[in-house]
């Protein structure tokens, strides 16, 4: 241990107590002559008068004496306490020795100051209230122990004479064989403190009923060191020593014999070599040895006297003028104590730890890095339990879709993932119009991430495409090419194919609908398949987003031979290949009501349609969803208000990727089987249908830019129209949408092209030669059914159907608003249609 890095002179604190005039000594017809002039000032008058001392006739009889603070009988236990010891607290906690001691006579009130009433604690009591309150105040930041003993310094007559102070190699004294408590609060301290009082030696005398014989040593010590751990670490200590002497007594006055005189003297002796090392303390001038080891009890005060502490003297006096004498002797020494100073220094310890402690230390900080670890990952499956939070971001819709270590789509999830993001994407990036929005708030589907609304905010809100029709509504699919910012690019495609087959689904201001296909665009572009953007730098590019799709890298037996030879591979899978639920529950509920009352309900009141049956397994795909609200019929779409669409029965053969065809066919090249698996899987949805009986797409004419397929464009028609009769005849709905071809582009790219490469996707058993040949794949389309059972009466069998020719359209444009398509199913290159 160490001393404090600075150490100051203090000056022993001197307080006189002058106790009240006791009934005995009235009796005896003592008189006062001790009083408390002022705060500091006790004067105390000599009670021999004699007239006829001729020498004396002009010396006053008053002497005063002056200390740092006086009381007399009308000072109270808290005030004495308050003025001396209170202070003393606060230096001990931060490692300061101090001492307080009573002083004075027999029977003049030590005791009942230090030790007091059960009425009126006295100084033990209080202090050790504050000690323990004080180091609990500070318990958060600090760590503390306490110890505590209780020493009677008696005379070598009795029993306890036996404890041997020893002198430790600091030189601070020890008690031999003394036990030290360590103490948990107050209480258990003053249960101590009473067990020990009462063990104190005490014997009436003549001067006082309950004398002590023994001076009595309360020792607390307390040690405080940080709570924060570290290598070098300081603690702090200090002592608190309480001590109450045993009174000086004059034989006479005590009138003890034998053995109480004999315990008297050793006290008097005791006393008198404390009054000694106050005497030569005080001397100022003086280079006195300081002869400590006159007693035990100087030797124990050793520190408290001359060392380091803070020391507080209480001496005490009677009032009465029958202890004149001893009352002078007692404020003499006391005056002289007041000369004394010591020398206070802080007890520092500083511990530096072991190797072995280092070990722990480190072993603690992992186990709490590890327990931080786990905080982290509680929380965070948390929030993808919730799912929303998570799901708004964009890295992770990528790291949904693809499989970041190879680059590819997910294989095991597959299609689901794929499927699942890109709802998620179509979804939020509707969220702006209004339509839209109310199915998001629907769905609970959060918002934008930043980084898209960035781009994207410019959408207006769109309460209700059927109210805000402009006058003149343009000829669908003619404006669209004009607005897209990626040359060939599909966003428009979709949305020109969208605009006519079911042009009420798309709002009718021309400036939403720029701005819906500028963010088809974008998200077909950037979000999913991160190809370059030409105009923008969205999304922000960061390398630690997973890596999806190079670049330009065109899908050829040449570029990727690997890639194409596993998509074949995969087309070929046979068609009865099972999607699994492609989400959870919470996703099976994203229901679409067709009736412009829909719009506007809250997520609480859309039905919850039962889930997608896909070949015998539940599930379902909010791409069939918008599918079949895009193709509503306005017969069926009011009813749909109240009966959400469901699907089911559909073979799995006819299930498909169908938002990704939506958005992957731009890199996709179709073969005339996958065209065909696409339009029987995916355009109809005809309860009952079998995929075979299909029909192709709606949309008009053939396409040329089909270079894959083996059918020709006309044959291709005719397919079509075919299968738009039987659709009206059945009335049933149907969402129609091919697998298309397209040239290969800058927009190829080997993974949205493996991603349909899913086993999961069906293919009407063709080895797609196309692919292999055109380096095109076809992504078959969803097939969305409703089942009758679904359906909203007799009158209705099949809610929705899609009207392929024009009167249609505008018979559905004059009954009101539809489902905003937010999605489609149609995987039309529009580019080339249009061309
Ligand atoms: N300030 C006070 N107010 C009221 N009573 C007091 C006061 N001081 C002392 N007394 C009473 O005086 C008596 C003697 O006091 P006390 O025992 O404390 O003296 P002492 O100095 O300890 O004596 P000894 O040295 O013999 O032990 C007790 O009955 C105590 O209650």
């Amino acid at each position: 241990m160490k001393d404090s890095r600075d150490s100051k002179d203090q000056q022993l604190m001197v307080a006189l107590r002058v106790r009240p005039i006791s009934v005995a000594e009235l009796e005896e017809g003592a008189t006062l002559i001790a009083h408390k002039v002022d705060e500091q000032m006790v004067v105390l008058m000599d009670p021999m008068e004699d007239p006829d001392d001729i020498l004396r006739a002009h010396r006053s009889r008053e002497k005063s004496y002056l200390f740092d603070v006086a009381f007399d009988f009308t000072a109270t236990q808290e005030m004495v306490y308050q003025a001396t010891t209170k202070s003393l607290i606060e230096g001990v906690i931060s490692g300061y020795n101090a001492t307080v001691f009573a002083y004075g006579p027999t029977g003049c009130g030590k005791t009942y100051t230090m030790l007091g009433t059960d009425r009126e604690p006295g100084i033990y009591v209080r202090t050790l209230n504050d000690l323990f309150r004080a180091i609990e105040e500070t318990s958060n930041d600090m760590e503390y122990e306490v110890s505590m003993s209780y020493l009677e310094v008696s005379p070598p007559l009795t029993p306890a004479s036996a404890r041997e102070l020893r002198e430790d190699s600091k030189g601070v004294i020890q008690v031999a064989g003394i036990t030290e408590v360590s103490t948990i609060n107050a209480k258990e301290i003053m249960q101590l403190l009473m067990k020990g009082n009462r063990q104190r030696t005490q014997e009436p005398t003549a001067a006082n009923q309950t004398s002590s014989r023994s001076h009595a040593v309360l020792q607390v010590a307390v040690r405080q060191r940080s709570r924060v751990k570290n290598v070098l670490q300081e603690v702090r200590q200090g002592r608190l020593f309480m001590i109450d002497l045993a009174g000086s007594e004059r034989a006479s006055q005590t009138q003890n014999r034998g053995q109480r005189m004999k315990e008297g003297a050793h006290i008097n002796r005791s006393l008198l070599a404390l009054g000694n090392c106050i005497n030569a303390l005080s001397d100022k001038n003086s280079n006195k040895y300081i002869n400590y080891r006159d007693s035990k009890l100087t030797r124990l005060l050793k520190d408290s006297l001359g060392g380091n502490s803070r020391t507080v003297m209480i001496a005490h006096i009677s009032p009465a003028s029958s202890a004149f004498e001893e009352s002078r002797n007692t404020l003499t020494y006391a005056g002289r104590a007041k000369n004394i100073k010591t020398r206070v220094k802080q007890n520092l310890l500083n511990v530096s730890y072991h190797i072995a402690q280092y070990t722990s230390i480190i072993a603690d900080l992992r186990g709490e890095i590890q327990r931080l670890k786990c905080k982290i990952d509680e929380q965070g499956g948390r929030g993808q339990a919730r799912g929303r939070p998570e799901r708004g971001d964009i890295r992770h819709i990528q790291g949904v879709c693809w499989e970041p270590s190879s680059g590819s789509p997910r294989g095991g999830e597959g299609g689901a993932g794929v499927r699942r993001c890109w709802v998620q994407i179509q979804t939020r990036a509707f969220s702006g119009w209004a339509p839209w929005a109310t199915h998001s708030t629907a769905l609970s589907l959060p918002s934008l991430p930043p980084e898209v609304t960035r781009e994207f905010t410019p959408l207006p809100s769109y309460p209700n495409p059927s109210l805000a029709q402009p006058e003149s509504e343009p000829r669908p699919g003619a404006f669209f090419s004009s607005t897209c910012p990626y040359p060939g690019c599909e966003g428009q495609g979709w949305l020109s194919e969208v605009s006519q087959v079911a042009p009420d689904a798309l709002p009718r201001d021309q400036a939403i609908r720029q701005s819906l296909v500028t963010l088809c665009c974008h998200l077909v572009q950037d979000q999913v398949f991160r190809l370059p953007s030409p105009a923008s730098t969205f999304p922000p590019q960061d390398s630690s987003l997973p890596r999806i799709a190079p670049a330009g890298t065109a899908l050829t037996p040449e570029s990727d031979p690997e890639s194409v030879k596993t998509l074949s591979s995969e087309v070929q899978r046979p068609q009865n290949s099972i999607l699994p639920p492609l989400s959870t529950e919470s996703e099976a509920n994203r229901v679409f009501k067709a009736s412009p009352r829909a719009w506007h309900v809250k997520s609480s009141s859309v039905p919850t349609p039962p889930p997608i049956q896909i070949g015998g397994l539940v599930t379902q795909e909010v791409s069939t969803d918008l599918s079949s609200r895009i193709n509503s019929s306005p017969d069926s779409s009011e009813n749909l208000s109240e009966i959400p669409l469901s699907y089911k029965g559909v073979p799995p053969a006819s299930l498909s990727l169908a938002p990704l065809k939506l958005w992957c066919y731009p890199f996709c090249k179709e073969s005339p089987t996958l065209q065909h698996a696409a339009s029987e899987d995916n355009l109809s949805s005809s309860t009952g249908e079998a995929p075979s009986q299909a029909v192709g797409p709606v949309g008009e004419g053939p396409r040329p830019w089909m270079r894959g397929q083996k059918k020709s464009p006309g044959k291709r028609r005719e397919e079509s129209l075919e299968a738009k009769k039987r659709k009206r005849r059945s009335r049933s709905f149907e969402v129609t949408g091919q697998g298309l071809s397209r040239p290969k582009t800058h927009l190829l790219g080997p993974r949205p092209t493996e991603s349909i490469s899913d086993h999961r996707v069906p293919v009407c058993g063709h080895p797609a030669p196309g692919i292999r040949h055109l380096g095109k794949v076809t992504l078959p389309l969803a097939k969305v059914k409703l089942p009758p059972s679904q359906s909203t009466g007799p009158g209705d069998p099949s809610p929705l159907a899609v009207p392929s020719n024009p009167a249609g359209i505008s018979r559905r444009a004059a009954r009101g608003p539809r489902l905003p398509h937010g999605a489609s199913t149609h995987g039309k290159d529009v580019r080339f249609r249009h061309t």
